[in-house]
């Protein structure tokens, strides 16, 4: 969810600083015809209609992120193009456009851009014979930093973010915000891909004497274990959720074995999961395999039924849900 924001935003931005640089560029275009200067001219044509192009393929492809780095370096070219064109007439069009890299791609790719715009600028334009190249050079590097500092506190920020709206604070395992958005995903690529996926409600067994005996703090750590050894377990896609105390969602893809795939998880945790006393700590499966007309809801369900059959199987083993 906080991805799908995250492009809106950039998207959002992307649709502002395209309308910025046509309400900008847009009067130069008339006025460098009338001067007479059609080089110039022609470039700032050429950028309105580049970041028109732009702005309209990212809004409807939604490939923000390629598209942004195009419009940066385009953007970092045409500057380029028309102080070398232009002359000293168009150097400061050279900041704006600088501090607006950073807003289209990440900080160290911006300065990168920047970096190599500037050398550029320095090697093949001639303003340098008018204005002094230390007060460039130490301007543009005040500029750039900055932007560099604060974009890269805004990446910080984001990714924190992100970490506190996906994240079971105590475990690290995934929370269920998290697992609604990625159950809908599964859902949808189950249904228009073929991609089936294996949902299962993983819970402890007799975890309260563990808490009774050793007290919350343990039962707090054996929980943490628990997503640590489940988490080695399973593979790269796979995900494991916190549902709630000592339950846990794992979502998976499809796998050939999934009664071989569960039995091996189910030992490994018994042989790595203990109390401090060293005494195994086992847990029972609800699996609930993909089957076409599954929403999230009836796939909980179902998982959930099977659970409970596996508990009242005398726990420490599997049920898979027929339905
Ligand atoms: N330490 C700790 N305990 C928790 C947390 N969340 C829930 N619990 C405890 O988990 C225990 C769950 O107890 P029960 O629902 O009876 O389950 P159980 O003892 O595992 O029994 P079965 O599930 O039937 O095998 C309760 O004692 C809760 O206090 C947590 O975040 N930390």
């Amino acid at each position: 969810m906080i991805n799908q924001l995250q492009q809106k935003y950039q998207l959002s931005l992307f649709l502002l600083l395209g309308t910025v640089a046509i309400m900008g560029v847009f009067p130069f275009v008339v006025i460098r015809y009338l001067d007479g200067n059609f080089i110039a001219a022609g470039i700032d044509i050429t950028l309105i209609l580049g970041i028109v192009a732009l702005v309209a393929y990212a809004y409807f492809s939604k490939k923000i992120r390629i598209v942004s780095a195009i419009a940066a370096v385009f953007i970092n070219t045409g500057v380029v193009a028309i102080v070398i064109a232009n002359g000293i007439d168009s150097f400061l069009w050279v900041y704006p456009v600088f501090a607006s890299t950073f807003i289209l791609v990440r900080p160290l790719e911006a300065l990168c851009i920047n970096f190599v715009a500037g050398v550029a600028m320095v090697a093949l334009s001639d303003i340098f014979n008018t204005i002094s190249l230390n007060s460039f050079v130490i301007t543009i590097l005040m500029l750039s930093m900055s932007a560099f500092i604060h974009a890269s506190h805004g990446v910080k920020q984001f990714l924190l973010l992100k970490k506190l709206n996906t994240i079971d604070e105590l475990t690290g395992a995934f929370n269920r915000r998290a697992m609604s958005s990625d159950i809908k995903a599964a859902l949808s690529n189950a249904e228009n891909n073929g991609i089936e996926q294996l949902l299962a409600i993983l819970d402890l067994d007799y975890f309260k004497t563990v808490n009774d005996k050793f007290g919350h703090a343990v039962g707090d750590q054996v929980l943490k274990d628990f997503v640590t050894i489940t988490t080695s377990h399973i593979g790269k896609y796979d995900r494991l959720y916190r549902f709630g105390g000592e339950e846990f969602v794992l979502l998976i893809p499809n796998m050939s074995d999934q009664h071989m795939f569960i039995d091996n998880l189910k030992t490994a945790i018994k042989q790595e999961l203990k109390t401090p006393d060293g005494k195994e700590i086992t847990v029972s499966f609800g699996v609930a395999p993909w089957v076409p007309g599954t929403t999230a809801d009836t796939w909980l369900q179902r998982a959930d039924e099977a659970l409970y059959l596996a508990k009242g199987q005398g726990r420490d083993c599997a049920v898979f849900s027929n339905k």
